[in-house]
């Protein structure tokens, strides 16, 4: 009994999947999230076998388990300047955050002994959250600027202590409007706490890495650079 309702499911599914575009995105999206899921179920274990807790070389496992997904999605990736990541001590990693997705190109580049900034709510995203935390993903509440500022100075001790580096998204939420939103400027405390700098740095700090990011996006995605600066803050 249950074949006969499993029948038109297998005609329909390909049929959509050939004919319609909106389909196939709906359909990789949830593939997306549920395979992310099932590769966190099994990489929980391995870590904490592994590391036995929360450790930032689990970043290592969950590196090599991301690396092959975007194959399922068609994506390709195309790494330039990898060797300037390749440097002993902490730094900050920064880079703009257009959908979820970002992370399949994260884990393309991400340095030995990094790990990353995120919202509090990931922490509950199910198998995903527990990885993230098993790889030592620092988790900041948005809403609280002062609850965020303490647990990024903490981090910042942690990174100066233990050569770790973190990998920042400044536009502070995902973006996909063609440009680049303001940047917060939590990752360039962080650089400056975590590199000997002083809060006088911040602000030209921002402004510099928002012009070269800005020139980038503009480049990679085809448009053309008008002015370097920042956009109104
Ligand atoms: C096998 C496995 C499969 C599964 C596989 C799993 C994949 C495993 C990868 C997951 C990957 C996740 C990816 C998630 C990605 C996101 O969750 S993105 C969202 C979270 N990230 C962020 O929000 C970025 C960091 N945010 C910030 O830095 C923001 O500055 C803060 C700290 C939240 C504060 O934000 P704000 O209050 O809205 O605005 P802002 O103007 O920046 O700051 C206000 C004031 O505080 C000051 N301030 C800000 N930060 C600081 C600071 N740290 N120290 C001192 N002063 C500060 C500012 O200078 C400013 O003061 P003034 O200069 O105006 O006097
Ligand atoms: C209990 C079940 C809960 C299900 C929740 C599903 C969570 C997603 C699960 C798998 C997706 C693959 C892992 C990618 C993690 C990337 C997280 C991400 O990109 O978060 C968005 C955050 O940067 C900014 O958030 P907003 O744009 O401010 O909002």
């Amino acid at each position: 009994m249950d074949a006969v309702w499993i029948l038109p499911v297998l005609l329909v599914l390909p049929l959509l999947l050939w004919t319609s575009s909106t389909f196939v995105f709906y359909f990789k999206k949830c593939f997306y999230v549920a395979y992310m899921m099932l590769l966190a179920v099994i990489a929980i274990p391995i870590c904490i076998l592994k590391s036995g807790g929360r450790d930032i070389e689990n970043m290592r496992v969950i590196r090599f388990m991301v690396r092959h997904v975007k194959y399922f999605l068609g994506l390709r990736f195309q790494v330039s300047g990898w060797e300037h990541l390749q440097t002993d001590g902490p730094y900050v990693i920064i880079s703009n955050h257009q959908s979820s997705l970002d992370v399949l190109g994260m884990m393309e580049v991400l340095p030995d002994r990094c790990s990353t900034i995120a919202k509090k709510e990931l922490l509950w995203a199910g198998t995903v959250g527990m990885i993230c935390w098993l790889g030592g993903i620092v988790f900041i509440n948005r809403k609280k600027t002062s609850d965020a500022k303490n647990v990024m100075s903490d981090a910042a001790k942690t990174m100066l202590a233990d050569k770790i580096r973190l990998w920042v998204f400044p536009e502070g939420t995902r973006n996909q409007n063609g440009g680049l939103l303001p940047f917060k400027k939590g990752a360039f405390h962080l650089a400056i706490q975590a590199q000997g700098l002083t809060a006088d740095d911040v602000t030209l700090l921002s402004e510099q890495s928002f012009g070269i990011m800005r020139s980038a996006f503009l480049e990679i995605s085809g448009q053309s650079v008008q002015s370097n600066g920042p956009s109104t803050h």
